[in-house]
């Protein structure tokens, strides 16, 4: 018998004679050895509570260079079976050889070059083109470029794929999908693992996948293990496991399988399997056949008997004796040394191939999408243009009810004041110092019921920026109030207290908010010293005369007028490269696992590390970007005083920027679901906003949350670059060092905490 496959000529007749050498015997071809052993293998997920078994205690056996057909129901297990055969994830109990190593030693070579695996997802980058794509392997395979593309020649031709420069994300399921198998086969695997290779594509193409899959193990002698839905499809496998619920009930060949159960169809024999199987279930919870949960169907006793011998029996004769030599033998019994057999060395040190293939990638990535990367690199420094422009400033705009009783133009008394020595309408001389807009009263109670009316007023005329903030000052000037003051200044000391409240201001301020009542008394007070030094040098006395014996002298540190934004502008800058980072690597090493990106290139031997190592030095690259647009915005831009070493504060801002990656990092590892990711990120963005002195200075805490302050991990690296930019600190302080010391602490334990993270789920998940 001969099958077409895709115009060559394939005899079936070699393929069926590695089938028929399913049983394990003496005369087993040496082909057989070093294909993949399954002893007793079992798999939880979850944890205490949550744990639940997926796989119990599988046998399985595949030969070398024949195709094994795994099918089984949605959520048997099989995905999960893969998983460990490819190192993905590790058995809770049994033992697996494939190609006669375990998966994840060092010397198995897997996961690494000599497994192809296509996972169920479509597992491509969407912004490559399938050029780009293959090429990307080729460097993780450390292929050569003349290979790689005569590789590419080839299997388009195979698989009928698109014009190699199409972007992936713009071919149809039926396209990815064989773009997908390509990047499995093309570097020729001895190891072929397809998970569900044929779903969602049409029977034509399913067709020649099947044909492919058999001229690679006929004449290349290659591994395949398939898992499909569509049972009748694996015919053409050499063997077949049928899985249900986390169990093989069968494994022969279809051959044998159909003429066991005198079966025109796999589907009827899995049907009965499952029937038998459901049987056994029945039986085992002792349930009376009323409560039978799986109806028998047609089957008679006879072949019932035979379904459930069959399904209690070892597959494929595994003797005991087999088992528990298993991870001393190979296939054929003969004894095999594993450190002898040595082909693959797995290297510790990270591959310089596959670095170079990660960091182009993430360049690739990165700048592919020009203006994503403009946002990327400019969100920082429009987070500190934000800051500068909305925080920090002096309120303005703010309107004070006057009420001046000295005002009495039947007597004359009218603000027609001079700048001279003239002790005359004082009220309206000082009112020529406040900044502020006034709005002239007749009386106090006129003024304040208006208050309400007022704020509306503004709404309106300010362009409904909400509601505006208004201090009414009432400033009830008494009607001699000039007289009462000159007394009040000559009296001194003697001055009674009828001339002093007589010349008193008296200002009632809206406290409702303390920033802006603060700022208004602040420059009342000014005003008045002002106003003050303005008749004294008038009166050609010393202006500074009448002022309170307190004088500020020019300060150790920083400016004799702070600001806000002088406080917070280093808090704000490693803020926003910290946030910017923890959401970038969350939202890439989420994507990637979600698409199944993640699993490939694992598979394809990259390891943990070095996919760290890339995305730190991608990370780098964003962030020196980003660092360059804060501090062109803060220092140049809004001159935020700045006197300590500039490279300094780069360090700390770039150091800050790695542990926000760590810390993406950490929860990429943790989480599954963007959503939870989410959540986790913006939990600690917010906490870290407001307790690492961010916004405040951590003086101002109660001291309880201070030690938690201190917990955080941007409270030193601000109050260092607090330190520099506005003492002028160098790295000689512990003020200073102390913060970059913490940074990479930081760093570290969040590395660290992820790579632990990751193993442990790779053991429960
Ligand atoms: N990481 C995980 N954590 C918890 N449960 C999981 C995980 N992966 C799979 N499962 C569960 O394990 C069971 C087996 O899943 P698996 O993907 O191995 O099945 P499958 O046979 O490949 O299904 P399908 O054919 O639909 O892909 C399912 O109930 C699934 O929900």
């Amino acid at each position: 018998m001969t099958k077409d496959v895709e115009g060559s000529v394939v005899f079936v007749s070699s393929l069926k004679n590695a089938t028929d050498c399913s049983n394990s015997d003496s005369s087993e071809p040496d082909s057989s050895v070093q294909g993949i052993l399954v002893r007793n293998a079992t798999k939880t997920y979850g944890i205490r509570k949550n744990k639940f078994a997926v796989l119990h205690g599988i046998d399985m056996r595949v030969k070398k260079g024949t195709i094994y057909g795994l099918l089984g129901a949605s959520g048997c297990g099989k995905t999960t079976l893969l998983s460990c055969l490819v190192g993905r994830r590790r058995l809770n109990s049994g033992e697996i050889l494939v190609l006669g190593h375990e998966p994840g030693s060092p010397e198995s070579g897997i996961p690494g070059p000599r497994v192809g695996y296509m996972p169920q997802e479509l597992a491509l980058f969407g912004h490559f083109s399938i050029n780009e794509t293959l090429h990307y392997f080729g460097r993780i395979y450390n292929l050569k470029t003349d290979f790689v593309t005569s590789q590419l020649e080839f299997l388009s031709k195979l698989l009928d794929l698109p014009p190699s420069h199409r972007y992936v994300g713009t071919l149809s399921g039926g396209q990815q999908r064989r773009v997908s198998f390509a990047v499995a086969l093309f570097h020729e695997p001895e190891l072929l693992i397809l998970d569900e290779p044929t779903v969602g594509v049409d029977p034509l193409l399913r067709h020649s996948i099947w044909n492919h899959l058999v001229r690679q193990s006929v004449d290349h002698g290659r591994t395949i293990i398939v898992t499909t839905h569509y049972i009748e499809e694996a015919r053409q496998a050499n063997a077949i496991g049928l899985m249900r619920s986390g169990r093989l009930l069968a494994e022969d060949s279809p051959e044998n399988l159909l003429r066991d159960y005198n079966l025109s169809s796999l589907e009827d024999v899995f049907l009965k399997l499952c029937m038998a199987d459901c049987v056994n279930e029945d039986k085992a919870a002792n349930r009376i056949p009323a409560q039978q949960q799986c109806s028998t169907g047609g089957i008679d006793n006879m072949e019932l008997n035979l379904l459930q011998r069959k399904t209690h029996e070892p597959p494929l004769s595994l003797s005991l004796a087999d088992v528990s030599q298993m991870s001393f033998t190979n296939f054929n019994g003969t004894r095999v040394s594993k450190r002898s057999n040595r082909i693959y060395t797995k290297s510790v040190l990270p591959s310089a191939n596959r670095l170079s293939a990660l960091i182009r990638k993430n360049g690739l990535q990165m700048f592919r999408n020009i203006g994503m990367l403009l946002f990327i690199f400019l969100i920082p420094a429009i987070q500190v243009i934000l800051s500068c422009l909305s925080l920090g400033g002096d309120p303005s705009y703010l309107k004070l009810a006057i009420v001046n009783d000295e005002l009495d133009p039947s007597q004359n008394r009218i603000c027609n004041y001079t700048t001279t020595c003239t002790y005359s309408m004082f009220s309206c001389r000082y009112l020529r110092f406040i900044d502020n807009t006034t709005v002239p009263f007749e009386s106090v109670s006129e003024a304040l019921p208006l208050r309400k009316n007022l704020i509306k007023l503004y709404e309106k005329s300010y362009g409904g920026r909400g509601e505006k903030w208004e201090s009414v000052g009432r400033g009830p000037f008494p009607q001699n109030f000039t007289d009462e003051l000159v007394v009040r200044r000559a009296d001194g000391k003697f001055a009674d207290k009828e001339t002093i409240l007589a010349s008193r201001i008296a200002i009632t301020l809206d406290s409702s908010s303390q920033q802006i009542s603060l700022s208004l008394k602040q420059s009342l007070i000014e005003a008045f010293e002002d106003f003050s030094k303005d008749i004294l040098a008038a009166c050609s006395y010393e202006p500074t005369a009448l002022g309170i014996p307190v004088t500020f002298l020019d300060p150790i540190y920083g400016e004799s007028k702070p600001s806000f934004v002088e406080l917070i502008a280093p808090g704000i800058l490693l803020s926003a490269v910290y946030f910017i980072a923890v959401s970038l690597t969350t939202a890439v090493f989420l994507s990637e696992r979600k698409a199944g990106l993640f699993d490939r290139s694992i598979v394809a031997g990259v390891q943990m590390s070095e996919l760290m190592i890339a995305h730190v030095v991608n990370q780098l690259i964003v962030l020196i970007g980003q660092t360059i647009f804060v501090y062109i915005f803060a220092l140049l831009v809004f001159k935020i005083s700045f006197h300590g070493s500039l490279a300094l504060a780069v360090l700390i801002t770039l150091l800050q920027g790695l542990c926000g990656m760590s810390l993406g990092l950490m929860i990429a590892s943790l989480c599954d679901e963007l959503t939870s990711d989410i959540q986790l990120s913006l939990g600690s963005i917010y906490v870290n906003l407001f307790v690492s002195g961010v916004l405040w200075p951590t003086e101002g805490m109660p001291v309880y949350l201070r030690y938690f302050c201190f917990l955080m991990p941007q409270t030193y690296a601000i109050e260092s670059l607090r330190n520099i930019f506005s003492r002028g600190w160098g790295i000689e302080r512990p003020e200073v060092y102390g913060g970059v010391l913490i940074s990479f602490g930081w760093i570290f334990a969040l590395l660290g905490l992820s790579l632990v993270i990751g193993r442990i789920r790779k053991l429960t998940g």
